[in-house]
Protein backbone atom coordinates (compact mmCIF):
# COMPACT_ATOMS: atom_id res chain seq x y z
CA UNK A 1 0.00 0.00 0.00
CA UNK A 2 1.43 3.66 -0.79
CA UNK A 3 2.29 5.58 1.95
CA UNK A 4 1.42 9.30 2.24
CA UNK A 5 4.98 10.74 3.02
CA UNK A 6 5.72 13.95 2.77
CA UNK A 7 6.73 15.20 -0.94
CA UNK A 8 10.34 16.19 -1.32
CA UNK A 9 9.45 17.65 -4.63
CA UNK A 10 7.01 20.04 -3.84
CA UNK A 11 7.93 20.54 -0.41
CA UNK A 12 10.10 23.81 1.17
CA UNK A 13 12.66 21.17 2.41
CA UNK A 14 12.49 19.53 -1.41
CA UNK A 15 13.22 22.95 -3.03
CA UNK A 16 16.31 23.82 -0.38
CA UNK A 17 17.48 19.75 -1.81
CA UNK A 18 16.71 19.96 -4.96
CA UNK A 19 16.42 22.92 -6.47
CA UNK A 20 19.82 24.86 -7.84
CA UNK A 21 18.67 27.53 -9.21
CA UNK A 22 20.27 31.04 -10.76
CA UNK A 23 19.92 32.40 -7.22
CA UNK A 24 21.83 29.68 -5.56
CA UNK A 25 20.58 27.67 -3.26
CA UNK A 26 17.10 28.27 -2.33
CA UNK A 27 16.28 29.58 1.16
CA UNK A 28 13.42 28.17 3.07
CA UNK A 29 9.97 30.08 3.88
CA UNK A 30 10.49 32.61 6.58
CA UNK A 31 7.31 32.75 8.98
CA UNK A 32 6.79 36.29 7.49
CA UNK A 33 6.31 34.96 4.14
CA UNK A 34 3.10 33.33 5.91
CA UNK A 35 1.63 36.31 7.54
CA UNK A 36 3.08 39.32 5.03
CA UNK A 37 0.24 41.10 3.63
CA UNK A 38 0.93 40.35 -0.36
CA UNK A 39 0.21 43.24 -2.47
CA UNK A 40 -0.97 40.59 -4.93
CA UNK A 41 -4.36 40.12 -5.87
CA UNK A 42 -5.09 36.41 -4.40
CA UNK A 43 -5.30 34.00 -7.21
CA UNK A 44 -5.51 31.63 -4.52
CA UNK A 45 -2.12 29.92 -6.04
CA UNK A 46 -0.29 32.43 -5.16
CA UNK A 47 2.43 32.73 -2.51
CA UNK A 48 2.95 35.21 0.20
CA UNK A 49 6.18 35.96 -0.52
CA UNK A 50 9.06 38.54 -0.37
CA UNK A 51 9.11 40.80 -2.97
CA UNK A 52 13.27 40.54 -3.13
CA UNK A 53 14.91 37.72 -6.14
CA UNK A 54 17.80 36.67 -5.15
CA UNK A 55 18.58 39.60 -2.86
CA UNK A 56 19.52 41.62 -4.90
CA UNK A 57 17.12 44.07 -4.85
CA UNK A 58 13.12 44.59 -5.41
CA UNK A 59 11.27 43.41 -8.78
CA UNK A 60 7.66 44.14 -9.51
CA UNK A 61 5.82 40.75 -9.35
CA UNK A 62 5.80 38.80 -12.49
CA UNK A 63 2.47 39.91 -14.55
CA UNK A 64 1.61 36.73 -14.63
CA UNK A 65 0.67 36.28 -11.38
CA UNK A 66 -0.92 39.46 -10.82
CA UNK A 67 -3.20 39.36 -13.66
CA UNK A 68 -3.02 36.72 -16.51
CA UNK A 69 -3.14 33.27 -14.31
CA UNK A 70 -5.16 35.67 -11.55
CA UNK A 71 -8.73 34.28 -12.41
CA UNK A 72 -11.84 35.91 -11.01
CA UNK A 73 -14.46 33.40 -9.40
CA UNK A 74 -17.61 33.64 -11.10
CA UNK A 75 -19.01 30.33 -9.01
CA UNK A 76 -17.93 27.22 -8.30
CA UNK A 77 -15.53 24.92 -10.34
CA UNK A 78 -16.19 28.89 -12.88
CA UNK A 79 -13.71 31.51 -13.18
CA UNK A 80 -13.19 34.01 -16.02
CA UNK A 81 -9.43 35.00 -17.29
CA UNK A 82 -8.38 37.90 -18.78
CA UNK A 83 -5.44 38.84 -21.44
CA UNK A 84 -2.15 40.52 -21.66
CA UNK A 85 -0.07 39.74 -24.74
CA UNK A 86 -1.77 38.70 -27.59
CA UNK A 87 0.20 37.55 -30.25
CA UNK A 88 0.23 40.13 -33.70
CA UNK A 89 -2.48 36.67 -35.15
CA UNK A 90 -5.03 38.42 -33.18
CA UNK A 91 -6.34 35.06 -32.00
CA UNK A 92 -5.06 34.51 -28.76
CA UNK A 93 -2.08 32.92 -27.50
CA UNK A 94 -2.24 29.23 -26.82
CA UNK A 95 0.40 29.20 -23.89
CA UNK A 96 -2.11 31.70 -22.34
CA UNK A 97 -5.71 29.92 -22.24
CA UNK A 98 -3.61 26.12 -21.50
CA UNK A 99 -2.19 28.28 -18.45
CA UNK A 100 -5.31 29.99 -17.49
CA UNK A 101 -6.77 25.91 -17.93
CA UNK A 102 -4.25 24.12 -15.56
CA UNK A 103 -5.08 27.50 -13.08
CA UNK A 104 -8.68 26.93 -12.96
CA UNK A 105 -8.26 23.30 -12.43
CA UNK A 106 -5.61 23.24 -9.77
CA UNK A 107 -7.96 25.06 -7.33
CA UNK A 108 -10.24 22.51 -6.99
CA UNK A 109 -7.45 19.87 -5.91
CA UNK A 110 -6.10 19.04 -2.81
CA UNK A 111 -3.14 21.20 -1.34
CA UNK A 112 -0.94 18.00 -1.69
CA UNK A 113 -1.74 17.44 -5.17
CA UNK A 114 0.49 18.64 -8.18
CA UNK A 115 -0.06 18.31 -11.90
CA UNK A 116 2.29 16.09 -13.51
CA UNK A 117 0.42 16.02 -16.92
CA UNK A 118 -2.13 18.06 -19.06
CA UNK A 119 -3.24 16.81 -22.55
CA UNK A 120 -5.29 19.86 -24.44
CA UNK A 121 -7.13 20.38 -28.00
CA UNK A 122 -7.00 24.21 -29.02
CA UNK A 123 -10.46 23.43 -31.21
CA UNK A 124 -11.36 27.54 -32.11
CA UNK A 125 -9.15 29.93 -32.22
CA UNK A 126 -9.34 32.80 -28.85
CA UNK A 127 -11.12 36.27 -29.91
CA UNK A 128 -9.01 38.62 -27.90
CA UNK A 129 -12.04 41.11 -27.42
CA UNK A 130 -13.63 38.99 -24.76
CA UNK A 131 -12.82 37.30 -21.76
CA UNK A 132 -12.70 33.34 -21.56
CA UNK A 133 -14.67 31.14 -19.11
CA UNK A 134 -13.06 28.44 -17.53
CA UNK A 135 -15.57 25.70 -16.61
CA UNK A 136 -14.43 22.87 -14.21
CA UNK A 137 -15.42 19.23 -14.15
CA UNK A 138 -14.00 17.23 -10.93
CA UNK A 139 -13.46 13.95 -12.95
CA UNK A 140 -12.34 11.71 -10.67
CA UNK A 141 -10.59 12.63 -7.13
CA UNK A 142 -8.93 9.41 -6.18
CA UNK A 143 -6.38 8.23 -3.40
CA UNK A 144 -3.00 9.35 -4.87
CA UNK A 145 -4.12 10.49 -8.47
CA UNK A 146 -7.16 13.33 -9.16
CA UNK A 147 -8.36 14.24 -12.56
CA UNK A 148 -9.81 17.48 -13.91
CA UNK A 149 -11.05 18.38 -17.36
CA UNK A 150 -11.67 21.84 -18.26
CA UNK A 151 -13.52 23.71 -20.83
CA UNK A 152 -12.14 27.28 -22.26
CA UNK A 153 -15.40 28.92 -23.28
CA UNK A 154 -16.14 32.23 -25.77
CA UNK A 155 -18.73 32.84 -26.98
CA UNK A 156 -21.06 30.44 -26.04
CA UNK A 157 -18.59 27.53 -27.56
CA UNK A 158 -15.03 25.59 -26.50
CA UNK A 159 -11.88 26.95 -27.55
CA UNK A 160 -10.11 24.60 -25.72
CA UNK A 161 -10.70 21.47 -23.72
CA UNK A 162 -7.59 20.65 -21.32
CA UNK A 163 -7.60 17.63 -19.32
CA UNK A 164 -5.57 17.48 -16.24
CA UNK A 165 -4.16 14.99 -13.64
CA UNK A 166 -2.62 15.91 -10.54
CA UNK A 167 -0.09 13.28 -8.32
CA UNK A 168 0.52 12.96 -4.32
CA UNK A 169 3.83 12.49 -4.66
CA UNK A 170 5.49 8.60 -3.89
CA UNK A 171 9.07 7.63 -3.61
CA UNK A 172 10.62 5.15 -6.23
CA UNK A 173 13.70 3.81 -6.76
CA UNK A 174 13.39 3.97 -10.79
CA UNK A 175 14.61 7.65 -11.02
CA UNK A 176 16.65 8.75 -14.51
CA UNK A 177 16.66 11.64 -17.09
CA UNK A 178 18.09 12.55 -20.27
CA UNK A 179 21.40 14.90 -19.58
CA UNK A 180 21.22 18.91 -20.63
CA UNK A 181 22.30 19.96 -23.18
CA UNK A 182 25.68 21.81 -22.96
CA UNK A 183 25.15 25.67 -23.87
CA UNK A 184 26.49 28.70 -22.60
CA UNK A 185 25.20 30.31 -19.51
CA UNK A 186 22.64 32.60 -19.92
CA UNK A 187 24.58 35.81 -18.13
CA UNK A 188 27.25 34.89 -21.54
CA UNK A 189 23.95 35.87 -23.65
CA UNK A 190 21.52 38.45 -25.31
CA UNK A 191 18.04 38.69 -24.60
CA UNK A 192 15.96 38.94 -27.78
CA UNK A 193 15.29 42.54 -27.23
CA UNK A 194 18.96 43.17 -26.76
CA UNK A 195 19.35 41.55 -30.34
CA UNK A 196 16.85 43.74 -31.76
CA UNK A 197 18.58 46.86 -30.69
CA UNK A 198 22.18 45.69 -31.98
CA UNK A 199 20.18 44.75 -35.55
CA UNK A 200 18.39 48.16 -35.20
CA UNK A 201 21.78 49.86 -35.09
CA UNK A 202 23.19 48.49 -38.50
CA UNK A 203 22.87 51.24 -40.96
CA UNK A 204 22.41 49.28 -43.77
CA UNK A 205 18.82 48.15 -42.52
CA UNK A 206 15.69 48.13 -44.54
CA UNK A 207 12.47 50.25 -43.45
CA UNK A 208 10.09 47.89 -43.80
CA UNK A 209 12.98 45.56 -41.50
CA UNK A 210 12.87 48.58 -38.78
CA UNK A 211 9.33 48.94 -38.71
CA UNK A 212 9.24 45.27 -37.76
CA UNK A 213 11.52 45.37 -35.62
CA UNK A 214 10.11 48.20 -33.88
CA UNK A 215 7.14 46.46 -33.84
CA UNK A 216 8.77 43.56 -31.91
CA UNK A 217 9.94 45.52 -28.93
CA UNK A 218 6.53 47.15 -28.36
CA UNK A 219 5.12 43.36 -27.88
CA UNK A 220 4.64 43.10 -24.10
CA UNK A 221 5.54 39.38 -23.95
CA UNK A 222 5.84 38.70 -19.90
CA UNK A 223 9.04 36.38 -20.69
CA UNK A 224 12.30 37.01 -21.67
CA UNK A 225 13.91 34.41 -23.84
CA UNK A 226 17.80 34.38 -24.67
CA UNK A 227 18.59 32.28 -27.84
CA UNK A 228 21.69 29.97 -27.25
CA UNK A 229 22.23 30.61 -31.47
CA UNK A 230 20.62 34.13 -32.58
CA UNK A 231 20.71 33.84 -36.43
CA UNK A 232 18.98 30.36 -35.78
CA UNK A 233 16.42 31.29 -33.69
CA UNK A 234 15.94 34.17 -36.51
CA UNK A 235 15.81 31.46 -39.20
CA UNK A 236 19.10 32.86 -41.31
CA UNK A 237 20.17 29.59 -43.48
CA UNK A 238 18.66 26.48 -43.24
CA UNK A 239 19.45 24.60 -40.03
CA UNK A 240 18.49 21.37 -38.36
CA UNK A 241 14.40 21.66 -36.40
CA UNK A 242 16.46 22.38 -32.99
CA UNK A 243 16.62 25.56 -31.30
CA UNK A 244 17.73 26.25 -27.85
CA UNK A 245 16.90 29.28 -25.63
CA UNK A 246 17.02 30.39 -21.57
CA UNK A 247 13.96 31.22 -20.67
CA UNK A 248 12.29 33.00 -17.77
CA UNK A 249 9.30 34.81 -16.34
CA UNK A 250 9.54 38.87 -16.50
CA UNK A 251 9.32 39.66 -12.57
CA UNK A 252 9.33 38.17 -9.56
CA UNK A 253 7.27 35.20 -8.82
CA UNK A 254 9.10 33.54 -5.75
CA UNK A 255 9.81 30.04 -4.74
CA UNK A 256 7.62 27.39 -2.59
CA UNK A 257 4.13 27.42 -5.26
CA UNK A 258 4.99 24.54 -7.35
CA UNK A 259 1.01 24.85 -8.41
CA UNK A 260 1.71 28.27 -9.51
CA UNK A 261 4.85 28.03 -11.61
CA UNK A 262 3.78 25.01 -13.12
CA UNK A 263 0.52 27.38 -14.47
CA UNK A 264 3.28 29.43 -15.60
CA UNK A 265 5.52 26.90 -17.16
CA UNK A 266 2.17 26.24 -19.15
CA UNK A 267 2.21 29.43 -20.50
CA UNK A 268 5.88 29.86 -21.56
CA UNK A 269 5.87 26.38 -23.37
CA UNK A 270 4.05 27.62 -25.94
CA UNK A 271 6.31 30.26 -26.88
CA UNK A 272 7.88 30.41 -30.05
CA UNK A 273 7.86 26.29 -29.53
CA UNK A 274 5.94 25.56 -33.26
CA UNK A 275 8.60 27.90 -34.93
CA UNK A 276 10.69 25.08 -35.12
CA UNK A 277 8.75 23.28 -37.32
CA UNK A 278 10.21 25.88 -39.81
CA UNK A 279 13.85 26.07 -39.12
CA UNK A 280 15.31 23.66 -42.22
CA UNK A 281 12.92 25.42 -44.91
CA UNK A 282 14.05 29.45 -44.83
CA UNK A 283 12.88 29.57 -48.57
CA UNK A 284 9.14 29.68 -46.91
CA UNK A 285 7.33 31.52 -44.79
CA UNK A 286 4.19 30.69 -42.70
CA UNK A 287 1.20 31.99 -43.87
CA UNK A 288 -1.01 30.10 -41.82
CA UNK A 289 -0.16 28.40 -38.33
CA UNK A 290 -1.34 27.39 -35.25
CA UNK A 291 -0.98 24.71 -32.51
CA UNK A 292 -3.99 22.10 -32.47
CA UNK A 293 -2.90 20.32 -29.31
CA UNK A 294 -0.59 20.86 -26.24
CA UNK A 295 0.50 17.98 -24.06
CA UNK A 296 3.13 18.51 -20.93
CA UNK A 297 4.66 16.80 -18.18
CA UNK A 298 6.09 17.96 -15.33
CA UNK A 299 8.70 16.24 -13.36
CA UNK A 300 10.39 18.08 -10.61
CA UNK A 301 10.38 21.46 -8.87
CA UNK A 302 11.35 24.34 -10.71
CA UNK A 303 11.13 28.51 -10.70
CA UNK A 304 9.85 30.13 -13.72
CA UNK A 305 11.15 33.29 -12.93
CA UNK A 306 14.69 31.90 -12.64
CA UNK A 307 16.46 31.64 -15.99
CA UNK A 308 15.66 27.49 -17.49
CA UNK A 309 16.55 25.81 -20.83
CA UNK A 310 14.55 25.43 -23.47
CA UNK A 311 15.36 22.54 -25.82
CA UNK A 312 12.60 22.30 -28.56
CA UNK A 313 13.21 20.02 -31.62
CA UNK A 314 10.60 18.81 -34.38
CA UNK A 315 10.81 15.07 -35.09
CA UNK A 316 8.28 15.15 -38.15
CA UNK A 317 6.41 17.64 -40.41
CA UNK A 318 4.37 16.72 -43.52
CA UNK A 319 0.86 16.92 -44.81
CA UNK A 320 0.79 20.75 -43.47
CA UNK A 321 1.42 19.63 -39.88
CA UNK A 322 4.33 19.38 -37.66
CA UNK A 323 5.44 18.00 -34.74
CA UNK A 324 7.33 19.51 -31.58
CA UNK A 325 8.60 18.64 -28.46
CA UNK A 326 9.68 20.52 -25.76
CA UNK A 327 12.32 20.08 -22.89
CA UNK A 328 12.29 22.60 -19.68
CA UNK A 329 15.55 22.43 -18.23
CA UNK A 330 16.39 24.29 -14.66
CA UNK A 331 19.58 25.47 -15.31
CA UNK A 332 21.49 22.97 -12.74
CA UNK A 333 20.95 19.83 -15.48
CA UNK A 334 17.48 18.88 -13.45
CA UNK A 335 14.66 17.90 -16.21
CA UNK A 336 11.73 20.10 -15.36
CA UNK A 337 8.85 19.18 -17.62
CA UNK A 338 8.46 18.07 -21.21
CA UNK A 339 5.90 19.05 -23.45
CA UNK A 340 4.70 17.87 -27.30
CA UNK A 341 2.37 19.54 -29.73
CA UNK A 342 1.33 19.08 -32.56
CA UNK A 343 1.25 22.34 -35.32
CA UNK A 344 -0.65 23.53 -38.45
CA UNK A 345 2.26 24.92 -40.37
CA UNK A 346 0.80 26.04 -43.69
CA UNK A 347 3.74 28.13 -46.06
CA UNK A 348 4.48 30.23 -49.00
CA UNK A 349 7.29 30.84 -50.45
CA UNK A 350 9.83 33.85 -48.85
CA UNK A 351 9.76 36.29 -51.27
CA UNK A 352 12.99 38.12 -50.07
CA UNK A 353 15.36 37.40 -47.20
CA UNK A 354 14.77 37.81 -43.92
CA UNK A 355 17.04 40.80 -42.27
CA UNK A 356 17.30 39.74 -39.17
C1 LIG B 1 -6.89 24.77 -36.37
C2 LIG B 1 -8.21 25.36 -36.80
C3 LIG B 1 -7.96 26.61 -37.64
C4 LIG B 1 -8.90 24.33 -37.66
O1 LIG B 1 -10.20 24.80 -37.97
P1 LIG B 1 -10.81 24.62 -39.44
O2 LIG B 1 -12.18 25.13 -39.40
O3 LIG B 1 -10.62 23.21 -39.83
O4 LIG B 1 -9.92 25.65 -40.25
P2 LIG B 1 -9.14 25.50 -41.63
O5 LIG B 1 -10.00 24.88 -42.66
O6 LIG B 1 -7.83 24.86 -41.39
O7 LIG B 1 -8.91 27.04 -41.99
C5 LIG B 1 -8.07 27.87 -41.25
C6 LIG B 1 -7.54 28.95 -42.17
O8 LIG B 1 -6.69 28.37 -43.13
C7 LIG B 1 -7.24 28.60 -44.43
N1 LIG B 1 -7.05 27.38 -45.20
C8 LIG B 1 -7.78 26.26 -45.14
N2 LIG B 1 -7.26 25.33 -45.96
C9 LIG B 1 -6.20 25.88 -46.56
C10 LIG B 1 -5.25 25.46 -47.52
N3 LIG B 1 -5.26 24.24 -48.05
N4 LIG B 1 -4.28 26.31 -47.90
C11 LIG B 1 -4.23 27.53 -47.39
N5 LIG B 1 -5.09 28.00 -46.48
C12 LIG B 1 -6.06 27.20 -46.08
C13 LIG B 1 -8.68 28.93 -44.23
O9 LIG B 1 -9.18 29.75 -45.26
C14 LIG B 1 -8.63 29.67 -42.93
O10 LIG B 1 -8.17 30.99 -43.12
P3 LIG B 1 -8.93 32.21 -42.44
O11 LIG B 1 -8.83 31.95 -40.95
O12 LIG B 1 -10.32 32.13 -42.93
O13 LIG B 1 -8.15 33.41 -42.89
C15 LIG B 1 -9.12 25.67 -35.58
O14 LIG B 1 -9.40 24.50 -34.91
C16 LIG B 1 -8.49 26.67 -34.67
O15 LIG B 1 -8.40 27.85 -34.99
N6 LIG B 1 -8.05 26.18 -33.50
C17 LIG B 1 -7.38 27.04 -32.54
C18 LIG B 1 -5.89 27.09 -32.81
C19 LIG B 1 -5.26 28.07 -31.87
O16 LIG B 1 -5.75 29.18 -31.73
N7 LIG B 1 -4.14 27.66 -31.20
C20 LIG B 1 -3.53 28.47 -30.22
C21 LIG B 1 -2.90 29.69 -30.77
S1 LIG B 1 -1.49 29.35 -31.78
C22 LIG B 1 -0.20 29.67 -30.74
O17 LIG B 1 -0.39 30.16 -29.68
C23 LIG B 1 1.17 29.32 -31.22
C24 LIG B 1 2.28 30.05 -30.52
C25 LIG B 1 2.65 31.35 -31.15
C26 LIG B 1 4.10 31.76 -30.86
O18 LIG B 1 5.00 30.93 -30.78
O19 LIG B 1 4.32 32.95 -30.83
Amino acid sequence: MAEKEEDPNHSVSGLMNNCNTAGGPVSPKSPEDETSESPVPDTGLTPNAEQKRNGSGTDLKSVLVTSVLNLEKLDVDLYRGTHHWVPRTQRLFGGQIVGQALVAAAKSVGDNFYAHSLHCYFVRAGDPKVPVLYQVERTRDGRSFTVRSVKAIQHGQPILICQASFHMQQESPLQHQFTMPTVPPPEDLLTVEELIHLYLSKPDLAENAKQGLNKLLANEVPIEIKPVNPPQFYRRGATEPKKLFWVRARGYIGEGNMKLHCCVAAYVSDFALLGTVLLPYPNYRAKFSASLDHAMWFHSTFRTDEWMLYECVSPWAGGSRGLVQGRLWRRDGVLAASCSQEGVVRVKPATEPSKL
